[in-house]
């Protein structure tokens, strides 16, 4: 018959030459509309997904006529069922226009919104709104930019979001799956997905519980009983992220040995004058270092890697944009002189890497082994930068050595960006999947949203009239969150296997695989497979296991011993018993 191999071959080679025009055209005008945001811009990214959204289904369609199980070659059939897949596309034609101008809608507000001061300027989030939130210690100050952004982007996009609710789980039931979670989570290609989360998240649980007993306590000490309550969770204002996700930025309010203050690393960076494109040669050149490939010229002729200055309007969401050409990469970034932008850089770095390495692959396979993956790198580079004495001895640390109270203050430091992630993380999608299977209702999006165990604790209460979900980026740009769970969990797993092919033997915390070609190779074995192989083969070929283990990043943490030891001696409470979520029902 007419769908056999043969025709599935050629077929694909028809695919391969012309998508990579269609996603081409598309990257540009998405690419021109989020550097520059006006209605033209909108116009023209609309029709490019449009045209790529017809490919997709023209090719999808067709795809689904051959009969893969008869098939020999296994790259042949794994294409093909990637095919298969065209999400979105799916949707009829007016319904698509709908759905992508709700998801435009949704992300410029997000983008584009301010808070305005009583009389005087309105503030955008990056860098001001995020700055404040980073920076003041006074919780009246704090509490205004936390309340003032979630009103600021909540109540204008949460009609839009049940709307993208109900057409996302459309998409999701025309491409055979019960909801848009379902199709999420599909990604992972795993039958135990939802278990094998669960396990790892109980098994992170003592890590996260005793650094939150101890922050609490410590924040006790700077803000007082009125605001702390040492049985309670912690008013998420407090934590020095509008999120909440990280609280390294507050790590001065909790050192735990005070005489013994890390560097400021972020001051020693202004004081040197780095500017924004030092930090990207920094960071090109860590995976140099490593025999790694360097960006081509277009990378620094087109990224945007500062918020341009002409008054225009910009998605500052940091990105790395691939445009399928073999050799137009570049970032998105709105760069501040910051030690917080410098490890963005090298986690968006991260993806350029990956792009350089498979992009003599089928387009079909031009993404990582999962997204996790994707995320993983830059994050892996990242746990030696920090600990990576060559780089902060650019004059970025002021001493070599570490005595072992610095290096529990260092491990504090790690540990507030890493571990603090941990709930926040594998919340965000735990909480979108029940509300795509229905599980969570849209008149209970907001209260539900903070029953998680968060530490479920917004400083003001909260109400139906808000929506705090689309205060974070990946909810208001419809971007998945459980790759950032995994890829936290999935850093220290591959972080261990790299120190051990540089024949680090010392404490993993202390591993720097600067200059290592060994540790090159095997990130670079793995990077230049892309999507073509099940990612636990990939997993296994960097690791030598199949499955994701919280082993690593336990082993890492040494300092839960500290922490177990301080919380007892304290008799601290873990977790909070006092408290059970309070909404006021708006009268
Ligand atoms: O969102 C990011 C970084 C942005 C990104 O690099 O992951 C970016 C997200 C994005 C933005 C717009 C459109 C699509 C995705 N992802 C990429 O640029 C990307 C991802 C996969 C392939 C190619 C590019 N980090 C997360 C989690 C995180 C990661 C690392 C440290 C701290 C926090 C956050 O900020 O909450
Ligand atoms: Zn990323």
């Amino acid at each position: 018959d007419f769908y056999n191999e043969t025709m599935a071959k050629i077929f694909l080679q028809y695919y391969e030459n012309t998508t990579r025009v269609v996603w081409n055209r598309f990257m540009e005008a998405s690419w021109n509309y989020v550097t520059n945001i006006n209605q033209q811009n909108l116009e023209e990214m609309l029709l490019k997904d449009m045209e790529r959204s017809q490919h997709m289904l023209f090719f999808g369609t067709q795809a689904r006529l051959f009969k893969i199980a008869r098939f020999q070659d296994p790259v042949v059939k794994r294409m093909l069922s990637k095919l298969q897949n065209i999400d979105k596309a799916a949707l009829p034609k007016d319904e698509l226009r709908e759905y992508n101008k709700l998801l435009a809608y949704m992300e410029t507000m997000y983008s584009t919104a301010q808070v305005c001061m009583n009389e005087g300027p309105c503030l955008p989030l990056q860098r001001d709104i995020e700055e404040v939130m980073a920076t003041s210690r006074d919780q009246k100050e704090l509490l205004w930019a936390w309340q003032g952004w979630r009103d600021a982007v909540g109540p204008q996009v949460r009609m839009t979001f049940e709307r993208y609710v109900q057409l996302s789980n459309k998409a999701a039931k025309l491409n055979g799956y019960e909801d848009m979670g379902a199709l999420w989570q599909s990604t992972y290609k795993s039958d135990t997905l939802e278990q094998d989360l669960e396990h790892l998240y109980q098994e992170l649980q003592p890590l996260y519980l005793n650094l939150h007993a101890y922050m609490r306590r410590a924040l006790h000490r700077h803000y007082g009983p009125e605001l702390i309550d040492l049985r309670g969770p912690i008013p998420a204002h407090l934590l020095g992220n509008m999120w909440a996700q990280s609280w390294v930025n507050i790590l001065d309010l909790v050192l735990p040995f005070p005489k013994k203050p890390l560097d400021d690393i972020t001051r020693n960076m202004k004081v040197q004058h780095w500017k924004p494109e030092k930090m990207f040669i920094e960071a090109e050149n860590f995976y140099t270092s490593l025999g790694l490939l360097s960006t081509p010229p277009d990378f620094w002729r087109k990224s945007m890697m500062e918020r341009l200055a002409d008054g225009r309007e910009v998605e500052c969401h940091a990105s790395a944009w691939d445009f399928y050409n073999g050799q137009d990469f570049r970032i998105k970034k709105c760069t501040e002189v910051t030690i917080e932008d410098l490890f963005s850089i090298f986690h968006q770095m991260g993806h350029i890497q990956y792009f350089l390495q498979y992009k003599n692959l089928s387009v079909i396979f031009r993404a990582g082994a999962n997204p996790a993956f994707e995320e993983a790198v830059g994050l892996v580079i990242t746990l030696s930068v920090f600990s990576h004495k060559h780089l902060l001895n650019k004059g970025l640390l002021s001493h070599q050595h570490q005595d072992s109270e610095e290096e529990v203050n260092f491990l504090m430091g790690i540990a507030l960006d890493k571990i603090a992630f941990i709930p926040f993380a594998y919340l965000m999608d735990l909480s979108r999947w029940k509300v795509f299977d229905g599980t969570i209702q849209k008149d209970v999006y907001n209260q539900e949203w903070w029953r998680g165990p968060l530490a479920c604790a917004p400083p003001i209460p909260r109400t139906e009239e808000d929506f705090d979900p689309a205060a974070k980026f990946h909810i208001s740009a419809s971007m998945p969150y459980l790759r950032y769970f995994l890829s936290l969990v999935l850093q220290f797993q591959f972080h261990e296997a790299l120190c051990k092919a540089t024949g680090h033997m010392g404490l993993l915390h202390r591993c720097d695989i600067y200059n290592s070609k060994m540790a090159g190779k095997l990130l670079e074995d793995v990077l230049k497979l892309g999507s073509s192989k099940p990612w636990p083969e990939v997993l296994e070929k960097i690791t030598g296991e199949t499955k994701v283990s919280a082993k690593a990043i336990m082993t890492y943490s040494k300092l839960l011993n500290w922490l177990v030891t301080e919380n007892v001696q304290q008799w601290e409470i873990l977790g909070w018993p006092d408290f059970s979520c309070y909404f006021e029902e708006k009268e």
